[in-house]
């Protein structure tokens, strides 16, 4: 695969809407799956309200924005990914999700279509050997909101081809965004440093070291983080950093890792954060009130 023409998206969250927003951009066809309906309308509105930010901003304008927006497709069967050249998995951060996934989307590809999973933390290594194609599939770790944020970071499995890594580079930079190259070990770099601060930032609300709004404070003006630690975990999703705490305890078998019990009892209550309306903030009122 020299070059990547069509790009397909699995997973219409927040992760995969950013993921369409920016290869719609770059001029590249897009086809957005995802199991729930309701899911796809969501990402199409999101994105669209996304965009016209940057036509408010004066970074696109809006026939750009328009035709971007026409670039993108949607469905709830994997068949309508059959024609694209990469598929980008951005589903739940599950490993029996995705390699589900992978199994029935691999079935429907072109032999040479590129696969590449989105995921915060699983081993591609491990995710790649479930799959049809090893050589030809990648770890393309996008960071959140992705129209903003610049950096991918790239993880070659045990038996990715250069072929493979030299495209997706290509991919990456074709949609603006400047590329690190990490090892596959869990939670390769970014998530390997920054979801033990945030668990250990839930720790210390645990221990009552401070409120959340003290804490918050103290990383915002403290260390100069653009929003505090527990702000932070509630973007990203609670569930998605306690999987992320949970392959990295597994996976380094340290105890250092081991998952703020308090972080578990909020996902356990279903407070994942802004998704959902709570976490360590109460989204329902303005400005978010904190739920500690
Ligand atoms: C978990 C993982 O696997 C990996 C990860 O992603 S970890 C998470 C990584 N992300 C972070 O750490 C984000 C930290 N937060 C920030 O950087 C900032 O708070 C933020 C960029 C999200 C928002 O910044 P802000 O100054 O509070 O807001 P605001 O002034 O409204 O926005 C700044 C810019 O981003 C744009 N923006 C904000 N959110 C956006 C979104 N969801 N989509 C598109 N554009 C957005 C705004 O339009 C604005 O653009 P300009 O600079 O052109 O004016
Ligand atoms: N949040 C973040 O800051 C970042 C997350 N990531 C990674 O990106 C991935 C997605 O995360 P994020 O977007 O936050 O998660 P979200 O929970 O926002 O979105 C996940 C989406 O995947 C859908 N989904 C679940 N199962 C399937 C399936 N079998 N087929 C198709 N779609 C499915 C979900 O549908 P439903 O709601 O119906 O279950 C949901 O719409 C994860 O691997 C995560 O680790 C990477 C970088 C940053």
């Amino acid at each position: 695969m020299a070059d990547i023409q069509s790009v397909g998206v699995i997973g219409a969250g927040q992760m995969g809407n950013g993921i369409a927003h920016v290869a719609a951009l770059a001029g590249l066809p897009v086809v957005l799956v995802d199991v729930n309906p309701a899911a796809l309308e969501k990402a199409l509105a999101t994105i669209a309200k996304n965009m016209d930010r940057q036509v408010a901003k004066g970074g696109l304008d809006a026939a750009a924005k328009d035709a971007a927006l026409g670039r993108i497709t949607t469905g709830t069967e994997m068949a309508a990914l059959d024609a694209c050249d990469i598929v980008i998995e951005a589903a739940t951060e599950r490993e029996e999700t995705k390699l589900a996934i992978f199994k029935s989307v691999s079935a429907l590809l072109k032999p040479e279509a590129i696969l590449a999973s989105n995921t915060s933390s699983i081993p591609i290594t491990r995710l790649a050997a479930a799959t049809d194609r090893p050589e030809r599939f990648i770890g393309m770790h996008f960071m959140n909101p992705v129209p903003v944020m610049k950096l991918v970071e790239i993880i070659r499995g045990i038996a990715t081809s250069e072929e493979t890594f030299a495209a997706v580079a290509a991919l990456a930079e074709r949609m603006g965004k400047t590329t690190a190259v990490a090892q596959d070990y869990p939670a390769f770099i970014v998530n390997r440093v920054l979801i033990p601060m945030i668990n250990e930032a839930v720790q210390a609300l645990q221990e009552g070291v401070g409120d959340v709004r003290s804490i918050d404070a103290a990383m915002k003006l403290g260390a100069n983080h653009p929003m505090g630690p527990l702000e932070l975990g509630d973007f990203i999703g609670l569930d998605t950093c306690l999987a992320i705490m949970r392959v990295l305890h597994e996976g380094m078998g340290d105890s250092k890792y081991r998952p703020s019990p308090l972080l578990v009892k909020y996902v356990e209550a279903g407070w994942l954060g802004r998704k959902a309306g709570k976490g360590f903030y109460d989204y329902a009122v303005t400005p978010p009130k904190p739920t500690r």
